[in-house]
């Protein structure tokens, strides 16, 4: 398939992207750099340097003519839950305006199919884990309001303009995949702060809050292996149908607390990792745990790479063989 990949400059995008070029696709990728970096397009894939919002229309053709792609891979956003409370219109204007001009380009040009980069943070603090599909969505942040906000318009450009189109809610991705991982200006997500550490780059790792109602008293999440999710993301491209619009939980199934991924980060750098208990972080819910059912039995997607010590390995390698490159040495 010819494919435009959104956000393909950033973490996961890049990472889709070469999963995408082995499996014989053609990716165009539009960036805009806001968070991302264009030595992180893969080789391979075409690249055009622009916003979603007033470039997609462009690229993906003029209406009425042949469609120039069979898809589109929806992963451009802004995505800091923190930044999202302090700066909302960054979130309504990136996410959603940026979305609904890409479907309207979609619809103009009638470009088959989509997936979207939806979350866990549609769900908010959950009633029961695993969290399924169906739980209910009262998103804690305007981050997590701003996708669900999305996958309420894909759903009904899907149906009345037969798009076939996958929302995958994704957990704590992590992980690395052949030279494309985390390497973000600025990093707010666990494993990779912890590795900063390990790697001289940062002194200490702070731990928001120990008195959570977990086990070691500190939050659990579920870390899904950013090549597990990559695979989904080709799965759901195949599967999908016009007129529907399918929601897919994407985790690992198990949960790790803060405490247990620190040291699962000792076990493999063999390195002590300097940690201060510091306050909750607000808007953390306590426990995220996915249950991927749906996505086993209608996609066949199932996650090969759940053991939390190879994640954090992958990530480690990745790090350490960005030397210069790494964004957190620059500083
Ligand atoms: N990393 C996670 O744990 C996680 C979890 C759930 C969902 N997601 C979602 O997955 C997607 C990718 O996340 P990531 O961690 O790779 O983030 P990232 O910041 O590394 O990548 C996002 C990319 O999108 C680009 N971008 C943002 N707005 C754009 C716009 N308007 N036009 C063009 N390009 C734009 C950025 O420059 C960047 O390269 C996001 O949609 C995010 O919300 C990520
Ligand atoms: O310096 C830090 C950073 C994080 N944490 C804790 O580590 C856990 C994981 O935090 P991350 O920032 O790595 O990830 P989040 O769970 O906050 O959010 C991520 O996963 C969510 C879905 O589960 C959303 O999709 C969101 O976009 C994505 O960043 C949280 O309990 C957080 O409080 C710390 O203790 N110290």
């Amino acid at each position: 398939m010819r494919l435009l990949v959104t956000g393909g400059a950033g973490y996961v995008g890049s990472v889709c992207s070469t999963v995408l070029l082995e499996h014989g696709h053609d990716v165009v990728v539009l960036d805009d750099l806001s968070t991302g970096n264009a030595d992180a397009v893969p080789e391979g894939a075409e690249f055009v340097e622009g916003d979603i919002a007033t470039t997609a229309a462009e690229v993906l053709g003029v209406e009425g003519g042949t469609p120039r792609f069979d898809g589109v891979l929806h992963f451009g956003a802004q995505s800091l839950v923190g930044e999202s409370v302090e700066s909302p219109e960054k979130y309504w204007q990136g996410n959603v305006v940026a979305t609904l001009a890409l479907l309207e380009a979609m619809r103009l040009t009638k470009t088959p199919r989509l997936v979207f980069s939806s979350t866990a943070a549609t769900y908010g603090e959950p009633d029961q884990v695993p969290i399924t599909e169906d739980s209910p969505t009262r998103p804690t942040n305007p981050y997590g309001a701003s996708k669900l906000a999305i996958d309420h318009a894909i759903s009904s450009y899907a149906h009345a303009h037969r798009l076939a189109a996958t929302s995958l809610r994704y957990f704590n991705v992590a992980g690395a995949y052949r030279g494309a991982g985390e390497n973000r200006v600025v990093e707010t997500h666990l494993i990779p702060l912890v590795l900063q550490v390990a790697l001289g780059q940062r002194e200490q790792i702070s731990v928001f809050g120990t008195d959570w109602p977990t086990k070691d008293g500190t939050p659990i999440r579920d870390y899904i292996h950013v090549k597990d999710l990559a695979d989904a993301h080709l799965l759901a491209l195949t599967k999908s149908e016009p007129g529907t619009h399918r929601i897919y939980n994407l985790g690992s199934g198990e949960g790790f607390s803060v405490r247990e991924v620190i040291s699962a980060c000792e076990r493999i750098t063999g390195l002590p990792i300097k940690s201060v208990d510091a306050p909750r972080r607000p808007g953390d819910p306590a426990v995220l745990i996915a249950s991927s059912r749906r996505a086993m039995d209608e996609l066949g997607w199932s996650p090969r790479h759940t053991d939390l010590d190879e994640i954090v390995a992958d990530a480690w390698e990745y790090m350490r063989g960005l030397g210069g490159r790494a964004h957190a040495a620059q500083r």
